[in-house]
């Protein structure tokens, strides 16, 4: 039987916020400009970036540096590391990546951000029973979404991108991020729900031993949700019923 679960973490990107689609979006623009480059330069040109299949596979939950690496070894693709001070324009996995939250703030500014409204009813509810509530995220954003849609308060701790490397917390696929929030809100996993809608991040719930998984249907598939970990698999939280 399952464990009472008494608190509740939660991915941002394509759980709480419609920002998922946004970086999706901003890795397509950096991998398409990439590609362009080599096509200029004479180098061979890879196979483009897809949303439905890459996006999910290599990037979606995972830290950006991380993304890269794993994009770029699909494609057979080695560039140097370089420093997190590279200009966007360097051919450096940093370079690369600072390239990319050029165009992620670009895409977030011209269309604005938007929470998932029946998540956040859902744990204003369970917030009011008393369940406890952490927010996670792998993005270096997160702060800035959670203010510029007003849902910070809702969260009593936040483990993000830029804590995470100031902490020197490992990224997803490992547990360690979802570890580390459930601590500091003095909870046991087992007794702990995850919410997450990437691969990668179900795969963390799962190797972290969390009371339950659920799986947000978004761009990864219920089908893979459920193969890579998930307990469940749902559109929204309002189909989640606790204890
Ligand atoms: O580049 P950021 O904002 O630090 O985000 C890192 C990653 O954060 C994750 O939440 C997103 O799913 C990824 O798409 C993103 O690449």
């Amino acid at each position: 039987m399952q464990n009472k679960i008494i608190a509740a973490i939660f991915d941002l990107d394509g759980v709480l916020t419609r920002t998922a689609a946004q970086h999706a979006k901003a890795w397509k623009q950096l991998f398409d400009a990439y590609n362009e480059q080599r096509k200029e330069e004479g180098e061979q040109p890879f196979e483009d970036f897809s949303i439905e299949i890459d996006y999910p596979k290599y990037i979606d939950g995972i830290p950006r540096y991380d993304g890269i690496r794993n994009f770029l070894q699909s494609r057979n693709i080695k560039l140097p590391e370089g420093y997190e001070s590279d200009e966007p324009n360097e051919l450096t996995i940093r370079g690369l990546g600072n390239r990319k939250n050029e165009f992620f703030l670009k895409v977030i500014e011209e269309e604005g951000v938007e929470v998932f409204e029946k998540n956040i009813d859902q744990i204003k509810k369970w917030k009011a029973e008393g369940v406890k509530t952490a927010v996670i995220s792998s993005s270096k954003n997160c702060k800035k979404i959670l203010e510029v849609t007003g849902i910070e308060e809702l969260f009593e701790t936040r483990i993000d991108g830029v804590v995470s490397k100031e902490r020197n917390i490992k990224g997803k696929p490992s547990p360690d991020i979802f570890l580390a929030a459930a601590k500091e809100l003095g909870v046991d996993p087992e007794e702990s729900m995850i919410v997450e809608d990437a691969i990668a991040g179900v795969e963390a719930g799962s190797a972290g031993g969390f009371g339950l998984v659920v799986g947000i249907v978004n761009g990864a598939s219920k089908e893979e949700l459920l193969k890579n970990g998930a307990d469940l698999a749902v559109q929204d939280l309002t189909d989640v019923k606790l204890n």
